[in-house]
């Protein structure tokens, strides 16, 4: 379970951030106020534009930052106070996040395992499991340099689930994925959600949304201005699809402040 009260998150902006930015505050307010609970067993997507605050957030889930106001608990265990605990119960997935090009998929989903405190054995069992799923195992002895951007993906995937984690936050997970690639990362997500793990990720395809999140959140400049399973946002927004309510609510709520 994920509980996020009231978390703001306040960047300070260097002069060249504020010029990039053209604002002349030397802040940037990424999020504001958001308040989320997600459980055990589904899926829950963060949709929001470019520079909506998805990324903050998740980051703050996975103790990469730390909030400026309000708190996270993830499995009970605060990100702040007992970060250690929240990372033994996550993986945690972007596209920045990059394995060390020198070393195979194998070796890293050995070291990672061993740095999580996983036994030999259920390494190799996860290994079998996770590297027969993404088609690892024809690659599993290369480099990481020498695999397809795809492969470096499903191999991240793989490296950032050896531990079993109950909870996994993935940021934009299909982003620079082929179209197979990316459907069998998604159903991936589909099975882990039936094995009862709680799946947090941020999007902005609305299709992606649609078809396999079981509640979702919008964020807006930083505020998430609505949330509920899909029906309950159409009938919020008086829409007939995601996209349109998208809109509506951007309309009523892209209000930048400079
Ligand atoms: N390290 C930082 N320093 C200053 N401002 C930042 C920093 N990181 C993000 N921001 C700003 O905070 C806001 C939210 O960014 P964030 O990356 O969380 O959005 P996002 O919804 O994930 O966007 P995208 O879909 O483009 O990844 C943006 O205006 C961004 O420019």
């Amino acid at each position: 379970m994920i509980e996020i009260s009231n978390l703001t998150k306040i960047y300070k902006l260097s002069s060249k951030q504020m010029k990039e930015l053209k604002t002349k505050k030397n802040i940037k307010r990424a999020v504001e106020n958001v308040s989320i609970v997600a459980n055990s067993g589904e899926i829950y997507g963060l949709l929001g534009p470019n520079g909506a605050g998805k990324t903050t957030t998740l980051r703050c889930i996975a103790t990469l930052l730390k909030p400026t106001n309000g708190t996270i608990k993830v499995s009970g265990f605060d990100t702040v106070k007992n970060s250690e605990q929240v990372r033994e119960n996550i993986g945690f997935l972007t596209n920045e996040i990059k394995l060390d090009p020198q070393f195979s998929p194998e070796y890293l989903f050995h070291f990672f395992g061993k740095l999580h405190g996983v036994e030999d054995k259920i390494i190799e069992e996860r290994q079998e499991k996770l590297f027969s799923y993404f088609e690892i195992n024809d690659f599993k002895d290369k480099k990481i340099d020498e695999l397809s951007t795809g492969m470096k993906q499903k191999a991240a995937i793989a490296v950032s689930l050896v531990h079993n984690p109950e909870v996994i936050i993935f940021d934009e997970p299909t982003n620079g994925l082929d179209i197979v690639t990316a459907r069998s990362v998604i159903d991936y997500l589909k099975q882990l959600r039936e094995e009862g793990k709680l799946i947090i990720i941020s999007t902005h395809i609305m299709s992606e949304a649609e078809k396999i999140c079981d509640r979702i959140g919008i964020i807006i400049n930083g505020q998430k201005v609505a949330d509920g399973t899909l029906g309950e946002i159409l009938t919020k927004t008086n829409s007939k699809d995601l996209e349109d309510a998208f809109f509506e609510l951007y309309k009523e709520y892209n209000k930048e402040e400079v």
